[in-house]
């Protein structure tokens, strides 16, 4: 499990108290600036808490040894650029280095997963950005880390790919992985999420299923904005007044 308590960071985030749970797809909903990426940032353990704590199974995150803590997260931040220019292949063999070793086998299914097979000779930085986008994300799955924590992985997908990253990461979940997304798109987490975190201005308002999480009145009273969902359980969208 992983779980924050009281969990401050300046204005960023405030008194945030919630509990994630393995096999489960959790995402992390709110407004521009609600506190999203520093909630992910924390619980990657990216971040020191000014007051509150995180734990992953019961241990502070802070007291696990680095590479013990990059084994068991694997995080992928929002707008990643990547550094070096080498192989697409060798970018996502770096996610092996918690490990020490260079198993193809991962580094292969994460390329698969990505669709990235194709492209797995070409220069990390001739790629477009939704390409680049790809790549960072396999380099994040290639290390098979216990949760994937991954700030608004979807943004630069066409829908082709966001669709077959979603059915991916419910895959790991149903391994018994931690998937844990900051979603702006909210159809996507009424539709793939088990479990939804509203932030609104640093603070938790919600934490429940998505029909509850994102009712029709949190959508008004968080984003200012009416709307209402339509059609059947797991193909819902939004209609905005
Ligand atoms: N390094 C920082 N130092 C101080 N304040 C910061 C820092 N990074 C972000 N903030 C502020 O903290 C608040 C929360 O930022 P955060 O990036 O977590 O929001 P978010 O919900 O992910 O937003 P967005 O949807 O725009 O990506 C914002 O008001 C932001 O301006």
């Amino acid at each position: 499990m992983l779980s924050t308590h009281e969990l401050s960071i300046g204005d960023r985030l405030k008194h945030v108290t919630c509990a994630l749970q393995p096999g489960k797809i959790t995402a992390i909903c709110g407004p521009n600036g609600a506190g999203k990426s520093t909630l992910l940032e924390a619980m990657a353990g990216l971040l020191d808490p000014d007051v509150g704590s995180v734990e992953l199974d019961g241990s502070g995150l802070f007291d696990l040894p680095p590479r013990r803590l990059a084994k068991r997260i694997g995080y992928l931040p929002q707008s990643a650029e990547v550094a070096w220019d080498v192989s697409v292949r060798t970018l996502v063999q770096l996610g092996r280095m918690p490990h020490g070793d260079q198993l193809a086998e991962p580094v292969d299914a994460a390329l698969a997963a990505l669709d990235l097979a194709p492209l797995a000779d070409r220069r990390a930085q001739s790629l477009s950005g939704g390409e680049t986008a790809r790549v960072l994300l396999a380099r994040v799955l290639a290390g098979e880390p216990d949760w994937i924590l991954a700030d608004e992985p979807l943004a630069a997908l066409d829908l082709g790919h966001q669709l077959d990253l979603l059915r991916h990461l419910r895959r790991a979940a149903d391994a018994g992985a931690g998937v844990v997304l900051v979603l702006h798109d909210l159809a996507h987490a009424m539709n793939h999420a088990d479990r939804v975190l509203v932030l609104d201005r640093g603070a938790l308002v919600a934490d429940d299923r998505p029909e509850s999480a994102l009712d029709d009145v949190t959508i008004l009273d968080v984003w200012g904005v009416a709307a209402s969902w339509v059609g059947e359980s797991g193909k819902r969208a939004l209609v905005t007044a």
